[in-house]
């Protein structure tokens, strides 16, 4: 674990008291609603709050008793809601700002590397008021990087965005969970992003740790809120089989069947991610002959839940290793006779690529 400590700060009515430990790669998202501390615990983490406890990043403590290392000895990188680009200078000089303070023996980043990777070749010489907003936070993210931070922190960097612009963002934000060496903090109250670019989920309520776990695993909890939310989804993890370039489908093997979704040619055995809502899952006790449902996995009840809404339950079903949930009426539960461990077929009506 790279990133490990427990954090205490209070802030008048509101306590922050939170224990970590995050893996070393891959997307946190700290998700939680408004006002339940994910700014503040990642200020913490940057050294912009100064509270108790201690913290750890990579071996090295950034904070322990009377120690603490401040802001700008933090090898980190800080994406904000709004991008802080400086205006007077071209992209290019903005990005190599960061890059030119860390010196060159010290530098884990490749400049050209970094610049494909948020796909900003082209806005290099153009200065950031000719830059839409999607484009300004993906140089943002592109400067954090090159100053070669141990800790990527990222505070809702799609919150200002239009539906566009954040469309525009987000594959280059998935890339980042499988191109980046580094662990990431990703704040965000969105279900649906979070499910798009996390690896692992940190849930806070209250200022609290409510739970923290693989992202997969969280999202299907019946005892957590995530998989009672209107748009609760599972994700399961994907490769591409085959693809049809005319129809512009692909086939997608996800470890107890074959799923064919809507998306360009992609080559053989890429890994994909697929998101299915609770909603959109459908059972059935025999496998659908007469259904315009393309996709139908087997599947195995592994638990049945109460929902919030008295007349719903939550299905949590198994397909292979993987975890899908459903949320039915609890007349159509009785009607199916639905019981743990029964084998059923699970209908996806709609899923997500990401
Ligand atoms: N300087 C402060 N003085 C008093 N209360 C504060 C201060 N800073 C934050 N708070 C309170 O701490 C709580 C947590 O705030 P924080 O911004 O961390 O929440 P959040 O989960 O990031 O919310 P949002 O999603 O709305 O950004 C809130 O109740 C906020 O009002």
């Amino acid at each position: 674990m790279s990133v490990s400590g427990t954090l205490r700060l209070k802030r008048g009515d509101f306590e922050l008291e939170a224990e970590l430990e995050l893996p070393e790669r891959g997307v946190t998202a700290l998700f939680g609603r408004s006002g339940s501390g994910k700014t503040t615990l990642l200020r913490c983490l940057a050294g912009l709050e100064r509270g108790e406890g201690w913290l750890s990043v990579n071996g090295c403590r950034w904070q322990h008793g009377r120690h603490f290392l401040p802001v700008h000895r933090r090898p980190l990188g800080y994406v904000f809601q709004e991008a802080s680009l400086f205006p007077h200078l071209r992209v290019r000089d903005n990005l190599r700002y960061g890059y030119r303070r860390v010196a060159a023996g010290q530098r884990r980043v490749d400049f050209d590397e970094t610049v494909h990777l948020l796909g900003v070749e082209a806005l290099l010489d153009r200065h950031p008021h000719a830059l839409s907003g999607g484009q300004r936070q993906r140089v943002a993210i592109a400067r954090a990087l090159l100053a070669s931070p141990r800790l990527l922190l990222m505070d809702e960097p799609m919150a200002s965005l239009d539906a566009a612009s954040k469309a525009e963002i987000l594959p280059y934000l998935e890339r980042l969970h499988t191109h980046l060496e580094i662990p990431v903090v990703y704040v965000s109250h969105a279900l649906e992003e979070v499910a798009r670019l996390a690896d692992y989920l940190v849930l806070l309520e209250a200022g609290r740790v409510l739970a923290a776990g693989p992202l997969h695993e969280l999202l299907v909890r019946s005892d957590l809120p995530l998989s009672h939310a209107d748009n609760a989804a599972a994700v399961l993890e994907a490769r591409v089989l085959e693809c049809d370039a005319v129809q512009q489908v692909i086939a997608l093997e996800c470890g107890a069947g074959r799923l064919w979704l809507s998306h360009p040619p992609a080559p053989t055995g890429t890994p994909l991610r697929v998101s299915v809502k609770a909603r959109d899952v459908v059972i059935s006790l025999t496998p659908p002959q007469d259904s315009s449902v393309l996709n139908c996995l087997p599947a195995r009840i592994s638990e049945i839940a109460d929902d919030p809404h008295p007349g719903h339950l939550l299905v949590r079903l198994t397909i292979g290793d993987q975890t899908l949930i459903s949320r039915i009426t609890r007349e159509a539960a009785k009607r199916l006779a639905l019981v743990v461990g029964q084998p059923v077929y699970a209908q996806l009506r709609g899923a997500a690529l990401s």
